[in-house]
């Protein structure tokens, strides 16, 4: 007798990002920072500090000041973050073939994780492979998305094979498009020297996932190696030495830096340098021309093209300096799909 032709099997692709406001109105903006800043994950308080501190004050103060930010990066396709992310989905889609369903998820409001899982479970994919797009882990942003779609897989009835991809630091699709971007800028002019500025995060949460308290927050993060291979520090000064090798830098041509804290580093210390603090002083050195990239991040957002694109450069020429130019993100640049795909196939 014959045997049944088996099933066509088809594998899930989830990408996920962080999440952006749904506008860059007030309420839409107060409702993101709610559900972000109420994640155990990225504010470790204990709930029942966390809700009534955040949601009832930092939240509130917060919201009005942001939306304002978000209404200068906002474009008639609206928040960078979503459509570069929805672009990403389509290409990589395209490239992976009709075996794969490729789904776009946000962490924070929308598209939902949930929605773009139910897109995966309709498709009745054979496994999902999950690609929470940052580049280093941290428990805050990776981390969060695999909490969370644990969370929602455990209650489905058929509970489908899944994998996550949890950091692509010195991934060569990744680390080639960003030199391939760097050097396409060092070709239109000189520079005195290169900022790599990463999204900061609290030394506390460095320690925290420190394998066998393994992280000092000191040399021990110069080599990356199995004992930090989740290190978040130890991953952005890897990705740097990676970069630097593919652009052609010495040591001292380059610096890594972090950006974007939070709370007052009097009460609660972030990873150092800070790249406000780093730039300031460059020019009284004859640092006068800085190329800049924001590496933990594979799309433009407030946090690059506001953050490092607009207000460090305003800093930097009100100190002296004469030349800011940050580097574009990988968006949807080719080589960056084809290194998605790659990832994806690798798994
Ligand atoms: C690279 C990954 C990210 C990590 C790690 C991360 C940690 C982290 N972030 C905050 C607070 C804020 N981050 C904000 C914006 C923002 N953060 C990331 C990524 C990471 N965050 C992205 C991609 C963005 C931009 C989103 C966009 O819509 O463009 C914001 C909101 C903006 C603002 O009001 O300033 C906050 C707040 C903390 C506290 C944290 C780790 C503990
Ligand atoms: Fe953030
Ligand atoms: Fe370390």
């Amino acid at each position: 007798m014959p045997t049944p032709a088996s099933p066509q099997r088809r594998i899930g692709v989830l990408l996920v990002n962080l999440g952006t406001p749904d506008s860059p109105q007030t309420p839409d903006v107060r409702r993101y920072l709610n559900e972000f800043l109420t994640d155990g994950r990225v504010i470790d308080m204990p709930a029942a500090v966390r809700y009534p501190l955040f949601q009832g004050l930092v939240v509130p103060l917060r919201a009005p000041k942001s939306a304002k930010i978000y209404q200068q990066l906002w474009t008639e396709r609206g928040s960078p973050l979503l459509y570069h992310g929805l672009d990403l989905q389509k290409l990589v889609q395209e490239k992976l073939g009709k075996d794969y369903v490729v789904a776009f998820g946000m962490r924070y409001q929308n598209p939902s994780i949930e929605k773009a899982l139910d897109e995966l479970r309709a498709a009745a994919v054979d496994r999902i492979i999950v690609l929470p797009l940052f580049p280093q882990y941290a428990a805050a942003s990776t981390g969060s998305v695999q909490e969370k779609v644990m969370d929602i897989v455990s209650k489905w009835w058929v509970v489908p094979s899944i994998s996550f991809i949890s950091t692509f630091t010195d991934d060569p699709g990744f680390i080639g498009t960003f030199v391939t971007l760097g050097k396409a800028e060092m070709a239109k002019r000189e520079y005195d020297h290169v900022v790599f500025s990463y999204h900061g995060i609290p030394e506390r949460h460095v320690l925290k996932g420190s394998h066998n308290n393994y992280c000092k927050l000191g040399t021990c993060c110069n080599s990356y190696n199995k004992n930090n291979r989740y290190c978040y520090r130890a991953q952005c000064y890897e990705t740097s030495r990676q970069l630097a090798a593919g652009l052609g830098l010495a040591p001292e041509q380059y610096t890594t830096s972090f950006q974007s804290r939070l709370q007052s580093r009097l009460r609660d210390p972030w990873l150092q340098p800070y790249t406000d603090e780093v730039l300031k002083e460059m020019p009284a050195k004859g640092i006068k021309n800085v190329l800049t990239f924001s590496p933990a991040f594979v799309a433009d957002c407030l946090e690059t093209t506001i953050e490092v694109g607009l207000e460090f450069k305003e800093m930097f020429e009100e100190a002296g300096g004469e030349h800011w130019q940050l580097v574009p993100s990988l968006n949807s640049h080719p080589q960056w799909v084809e290194g998605v795909v790659n990832m994806i196939h690798r798994n």
